[in-house]
This record gives structure tokens, C-alpha cells and sequence, in this order.
């Protein structure tokens, strides 16, 4: 049978009061369903455990979104059996990715981003179309992924949808079963979109929902003899770890466990002499402060042609002392709140290292209210061996490093032991070819903003030879493999 190709799902023009109503009508309803108790779910079952996991709005410290049950190492146990049982029917069957039901949803999923994970309604929005994008990618790529086992699926919190819906959803239409091992901090929305795969007629044991902690409960399915896949994205840190847990054979085990895991970045954005200046210094700020900066793929790093350094540090510091930091429930807002208690810390932390490096220009403090509120913060004059122009620092800070030409902005975007995303703005066409080359990363653009890889849609004019994999970001099962392109 046929299928229709892959469209990308439009995102919502808030511009139109008809939407608007309709995404506050959205929130309605969902903070009308805060407080609530989640359970696990194994084998198709509710379990609800004594200890809970509280999740709460980081824009507003005292609402409490939920309680998600938390898994120890017997439901982890318990998980991998159901999950392994369920394979045995599971593999034979093979299941369309029910996009619709998201998409008629769509709103609320967004509305409890806005809530758990402190995202603005453009963010969310973006995220919910990113998860409707991967069901139907992922349906439609079904027959030409690997040969089913059971898989570990671990997400992050940063994209509490789409990361998760496609890490689940490129598992389950190739016939694997899961056991979903969540991020403590966005669980609500991942127990509400267990109702949805509940509610497409996913029979039970398929997706087996495990909130808990990293450290116990990740670490216990990671060493488990009957672990066979794991589908990891999250930090450098936590990446290697599992890497290196699952190459260790455990008694018993029959396979050797395949790891997939997509990690951080260092992400640089390069302006060269020749460049919109204006729509540089737009897309910088976009890049760097939207969701506050906690995106795998965020700008931390301007790297900036001398001849045009000056011009872009006013531009872009104008734009960022215009951004309004304020909690995600109201639509008029830049930025809302970093994620949680440790995120601030994290980031104070590194704006403190970052006063001793550079030479702060804008923010540099918390911002006010009664959440997770940090000033979008700009250095400039930064040494490119600086921590803060090495390290992924996962917040709402920007580093501008002056490059005496093109060559030396390439070195210094290349100084990183990661390799995710970059961008390069520039109209010399020399210039676009070499960085092609010698950019080393993942996704890298042209005269376009380094956040935002679209699912499957590729704008290339030609398919390019992918390069070795980057040895911190691998990205084989994502869709948007190795795309540069000039848009
Ligand atoms: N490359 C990508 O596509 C991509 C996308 C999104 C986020 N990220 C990265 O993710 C990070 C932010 O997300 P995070 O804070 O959730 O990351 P994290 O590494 O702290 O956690 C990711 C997941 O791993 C689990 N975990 C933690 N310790 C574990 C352990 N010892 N064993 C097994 N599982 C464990 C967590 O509970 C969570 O579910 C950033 O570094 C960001 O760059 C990368
Ligand atoms: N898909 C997102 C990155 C996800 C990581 O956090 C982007 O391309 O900006």
C-alpha cells in the first residue's frame, strides 16, 4: 500500500486571535488538571508506588503539576520482563504511528510544556509539531529499520514531546517493545502521552512507562542481561556512562548491546565580514536565548569577523537587553524560567567563571519572580580557550569572541570537544564552501539561525557525502543527518 509523502506540521501563527483563544482555552484545561497522581505503567498495568516524583511549573515555584510514581529496581525489573514478554507477539505485528490523535491534542500538549517545562507557546508549539513530525516520519520509515529487540529508551527533559515521542515512536514501528525511562522533570507530559498511545490501540507491555531515577533505575536497565538496544539523548556525561555500562557483558547476557546516544554541544555561530548583519544579530539572540538556551543545539558562542565586531556586539546587545524574561503561561514573553533549582546553580555558576573571562555586557544575575528566572547574559572579549567558549553551559549565556579572518573563526568554532550544530553568515560564497569542509559538526547552516533542525525536510539543492561521525553527537537514527544547506 502507498503512502503520502511526509509534509512537516505547520506551526501555529499566533498572530490570529482565534488561536490564541484556543491555546489559552488549552492552558484552561490543563491547569485544571494539575495536582494530579500519574501512575507507572508495566505490562499494561498501573502501578503506583509509595514515593513520588513532584513536578512542579519552574515558572511559578508553588503549582505543582503532578505526581508521578517512581520506579526503583525491581518495577525496572519488573519493565524489561513486560517488555521482553510483550517482543514475543510484539515483532509480528506492524503498527501505523497514529499521528492524528497528537494532532487534535495538539494545544494541550503544548499547554502542559508551558506548565511542566516552563517552555513559551512558540517553543511548545514547536516541540508538539516536532513530535507529530516524527510519528509520521517514523510511520512511514517503518519498514526500513532494524531487526526488533527489546530497547532502553532514555530521553531528556529539554524536549519533553518530541525527543521522547520519537525516541519511543522509531522503536516501536520497527516491532521492538520499550521500557521508557523518563526524565524526572517533564514526566507529566510523557504520562499523557501514554494515554494517547493507550488511546491509537497500542497494546499493553508494547511501551512500558518508568519514570525513576537516572543513577538507579537507568543504570540498573543499561547493565540488564536481557537489555539488548538502548536509545540515549542527554548529556556528554551521562552519555559516555552508558556507553561504557552497556559495552560490559552481563551474566547471561546473549547479545552485545547497541547504543545509540546523542549527546551535548558547544554550538558556535560564525559572522563573517560579508554578512545581513541584521538578520545575523536576530537569529544569534533567537539561537542563544530561546528556551533560555537549553537546547542541544543552542548558540553559546558568536564568533565574529573583527571588521564587524563592534557593529554586531551593539546589535546584538541591543536585542538582548529588548528580550522580556517572564513566566511561559502568558504569551508575550522571550523567555521564560530555566528548568529547575540545579539548572540555576549550573548556569550561576558559569556566569560567575564567565565575569573572570570576559567582560560582561548585558544580565548577569537571576531575573525576578517567583521562578527559575535568569537574565539573558552576554559577554564579549572572550579568549576562544575560555571555559565558557569550551563548555556546554545549557543556559542563557553568550560568549562573543572576536577572529582576526575566516580561518581563525573556523578554528575557534572547531575548539570543542563537541560537534553538534553551527551556523555560518556570510555571502562569500569561498567562505560557505570552505566551512562546508572544515566545520566540524553535525548540522551546520548557512545564513540561517543553528537551532530548529526540521524532521526529514531537507532544503539541500544535493545530497552531500556524510563525513566521520563526530566523535560527542551521534545522530544515526535522527532524520536530519548531516544537512548543510543555504537557505
Ligand atoms: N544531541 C541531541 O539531540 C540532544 C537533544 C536534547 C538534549 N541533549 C542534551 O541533553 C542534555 C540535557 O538533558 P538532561 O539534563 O535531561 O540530560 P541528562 O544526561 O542529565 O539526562 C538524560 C536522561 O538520562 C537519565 N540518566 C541520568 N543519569 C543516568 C545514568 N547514570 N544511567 C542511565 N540514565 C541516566 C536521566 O534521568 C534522563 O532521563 C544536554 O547536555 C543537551 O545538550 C542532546
Ligand atoms: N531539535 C532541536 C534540538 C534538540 C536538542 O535539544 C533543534 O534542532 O534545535
Amino acid at each position: 500500500m502507498g503512502v503520502t509523502p511526509f509534509r512537516k506540521e505547520p506551526l501555529t501563527d499566533f498572530s490570529q486571535g482565534l488561536n490564541r483563544a484556543a491555546f489559552e482555552a488549552a492552558l484552561s484545561r490543563v491547569e485544571n488538571q494539575l495536582g494530579r497522581d500519574y501512575p507507572l505503567i508495566i505490562g499494561g498495568e498501573e502501578v503506583f508506588t509509595e514515593k513520588k516524583i513532584s513536578s512542579i511549573n519552574p515558572s511559578q515555584l508553588d503549582q505543582v503539576i503532578g505526581y508521578v510514581a517512581r520506579g526503583d529496581k525491581d518495577l525496572a525489573e519488573k519493565a524489561i520482563q513486560a517488555a521482553v514478554h510483550t517482543f514475543e507477539s510484539w515483532k509480528r505485528v506492524a503498527p501505523e504511528a497514529r499521528a492524528d490523535i497528537l494532532r487534535r491534542r495538539k494545544h494541550q500538549f503544548s499547554a502542559w510544556m508551558v506548565l511542566e517545562a516552563g517552555k513559551s507557546w512558540v517553543e511548545a508549539d514547536a516541540d508538539t509539531a516536532e513530535a507529530i513530525d516524527f510519528l509520521e516520519y517514523y510511520g512511514r520509515e517503518m519498514i526500513r529499520l532494524a531487526q526488533p529487540v527489546p530497547r532502553i529508551v532514555i530521553p531528556p527533559w529539554n524536549f519533553p514531546l518530541a525527543i521522547m515521542v520519537g525516541l519511543t515512536v522509531s522503536s516501536i514501528v520497527a516491532g521492538n517493545t520499550v521500557v521508557l525511562k523518563l526524565a524526572s522533570n517533564t514526566s507529566v507530559i510523557a504520562a499523557q502521552f501514554m494515554k494517547i498511545l493507550n488511546e491509537a490501540g497500542l497494546p499493553e507491555g508494547v511501551v512500558n512507562f518508568l519514570p525513576g531515577p537516572g543513577g538507579e533505575v537507568g543504570e540498573y536497565l543499561v547493565q540488564h542481561s536481557l537489555a539488548r538496544y538502548i536509545s540515549f539523548t542527554g548529556s556528554r556525561e551521562v552519555g559516555l556512562r552508558i556507553n561504557e555500562l552497556a559495552a560490559k557483558t552481563a551474566p547471561g547476557q546473549k547479545w552485545i548491546k547497541r547504543v545509540i546516544a546523542e549527546m551535548g554541544g558547544k554550538n558556535s555561530i560564525i559572522v563573517d565580514r560579508e554578512a545581513d548583519l541584521e538578520q545575523a544579530a536576530a537569529e544569534i539572540v533567537r539561537s542563544a536565548f530561546g528556551f533560555c538556551g537549553q537546547k542541544c543545539s543552542a548558540c553559546s558562542k558568536a564568533i565574529i569577523h573583527k571588521d564587524v565586531y563592534d557593529t554586531m556586539l551593539e546589535k546584538v546587545t541591543r536585542l538582548t537587553q529588548q528580550l522580556k524574561v517572564a513566566p511561559a503561561r502568558n504569551l508575550e514573553i522571550d523567555m521564560g524560567p530555566v528548568v529547575d533549582e540545579r539548572a540555576v546553580e549550573k548556569i550561576m555558576d558559569y556566569i560567575e567563571i564567565g565575569k573572570k573571562e570576559g567582560r560582561l555586557v548585558t544580565g548577569g544575575g537571576r531575573g525576578k519572580g517567583n521562578g527559575y528566572f535568569i537574565q539573558p547574559t552576554l559577554f564579549a572579549d572572550v579568549d576562544p580557550e575560555a571555559r565558557i567558549c569550551k563548555e556546554e553551559i545549557f543556559g542563557p549565556v553568550l560568549a562573543f569572541v572576536k577572529a582576526k579572518d575566516f580561518d581563525h573563526a573556523l578554528a575557534i568554532a572547531n575548539n570543542t570537544e563537541y560537534g553538534l550544530t553551527g551556523s555560518v553568515y556570510s555571502r562569500n560564497r569561498s567562505h560557505l564552501e570552505k566551512a562546508r569542509d572544515q566545520f566540524h559538526v553535525g548540522n551546520l547552516y548557512f545564513n540561517r539561525k543553528c537551532t530548529g533542525a526540521p524532521p526529514a525536510a531537507s532544503t539541500c539543492p544535493a545530497p552531500i557525502p556524510k563525513p566521520a561521525a563526530p566523535t560527542t553527537c551521534s545522530n544515526s537514527l535522527r532524520p536530519n543527518w548531516y544537512r548543510k544547506c543555504f537557505d
